[in-house]
């Protein structure tokens, strides 16, 4: 039997799962290192979704993504010593200009993907770090790499461009937008579970550590608040999200600061970390009664809302919104926070079913229907390296 093994490393996290080959692929297992850079745990479930494994892993695995990868991979050698890996599928962040559609890991491709290093600098590395882990430990399977910025390629040029000297969009300068495999997975659950709404005008709301929403009209991205990188848009675990660019300038002339410094500063000190000095993590700072916490947490929800209005604006009106990520899928309270007040767009929501993470959790008589649905990259990973695989 062939089977496909899918790699996802996300900015504080490593998902993988090994599929079944097969028109559509049947998960054997998926995994998830979680809280990569702190006290990071390898959590692994069966078939059936149950778990089998919950780990807390020594500190020179769980210090990086490397350490991460190797564990992972231990992982799924020892439980199925007898897969037949014939694909492995792998998340990369960024396809700049050139790369769209699911396409192999040639020795050629992967160095076209390692200049877009710069441009995605908390991702990346790590992704291309995968699939030369995977090439070692693979060799005869198929590396097959699929694109976050895939997903967006539908934008009209309003929503694809700043207004910068034209020369700058030709050389790529261009709003990319980010999280495309996880809109691409909801797209596809939206259709199979509510056509008439997929047909129609969409927010999705992928909050995760990274975080973006997308406005999408019949299942396609019209405009994303992720632009050229993944800094942009909503505040994230350690990134700003959308700042005036005059910032930088002050940065730049008044402070003194280099590119380097400020890069780390925007990717890795900002965001919910910079605001509440605790935490980049959305569990700690909501079990957390520090006042900074809170506005943490309140700014990050108030971004949200704004882009709501902002995107519906984009997409001539709503008719559902979407909650995904690790904090859209867990968080009641965030939920409750983005929509509390939301009566005079349509929303309104039903509390019971909010706090028990229901798939519907809008009442009957919000005319915007709101969900909440678990995102699969993996899948949809899996079945386009399954795909290329032959
Ligand atoms: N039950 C929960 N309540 C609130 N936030 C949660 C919960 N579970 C996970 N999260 C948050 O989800 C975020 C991680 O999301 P995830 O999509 O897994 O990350 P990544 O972007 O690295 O793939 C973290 O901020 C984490 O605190
Ligand atoms: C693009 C991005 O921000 O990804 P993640 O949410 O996995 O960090
Ligand atoms: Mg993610």
């Amino acid at each position: 039997m062939a089977h496909v093994l899918v790699l996802n490393a996300g900015s504080s996290s490593l998902k993988f799962g090994l599929f079944v080959k097969g028109d559509e692929p049947q998960a054997l297992a998926t995994g998830l290192v979680d809280r990569i850079g702190g006290a990071a745990q390898l959590s692994l479930r069966n078939a059936a979704g149950e778990r089998m494994l919950d780990l807390d892993l020594p500190p020179d695995q769980a210090r990086d993504h490397h350490g991460a990868l190797h564990a992972a991979l231990a992982e799924i050698e020892a439980r199925f010593p007898d897969a037949q890996v014939v694909a492995v599928g792998h998340r990369i962040v960024h396809g700049g200009r050139d790369f769209a559609d699911p396409v192999e890991l040639t020795l050629d491709v992967i160095a076209q993907l390692q200049a877009l290093v710069p441009f995605a600098p908390l991702h990346q590395p790590h992704n291309l770090a995968g699939v030369q882990a995977a090439m070692a430990e693979f060799p005869h399977a198929r590396q097959v790499a699929c694109f976050d910025t895939a997903f967006h390629r539908s934008h009209p040029f309003v929503n694809d461009t700043f207004a910068l000297p034209r020369a700058y969009y030709d050389k790529g300068v261009r709003r990319y937008g980010f999280h495309g495999l996880s809109y691409d997975y909801i797209s596809g659950a939206l259709r199979q579970m509510a056509p008439t709404l997929h047909a129609g005008r969409v927010v999705v709301a992928h909050l995760g550590n990274g975080a973006s929403m997308c406005g999408m009209l019949a299942g396609r991205s019209l405009a994303s608040t992720m632009g050229f990188s993944a800094l942009d848009g909503l505040p994230m675990g350690t990134r700003s999200g959308q700042l005036d660019p005059g910032v930088l300038l002050y940065l730049l002339e008044q402070e003194g600061m280099d590119a380097p410094e400020i890069s780390d500063l925007l990717y890795k000190r900002s965001g919910l970390l910079g605001l509440s000095g605790l935490s980049h993590d959305m569990r700690t700072l909501e079990a957390s009664d520090d006042p900074h916490a809170r506005q943490a947490i309140d700014y990050f929800t108030f971004r949200i809302r704004r882009e709501l209005g902002g995107l519906a604006a984009a997409l001539d009106g709503l008719d559902a919104v979407v909650f995904t990520g690790g904090i859209g899928e867990n968080s009641a309270r965030i939920r409750h926070a983005v929509c509390a007040g939301m009566g005079w767009i349509g929303i309104e929501i039903d509390e019971d079913a909010n706090a028990q993470n229901a798939t519907v959790i809008s009442s009957d008589l919000s005319r915007v229907r709101v969900l909440v649905l678990a995102t699969n990259e993996e899948l949809v990973i899996a079945r386009a390296a399954g795909n290329l695989a032959g």
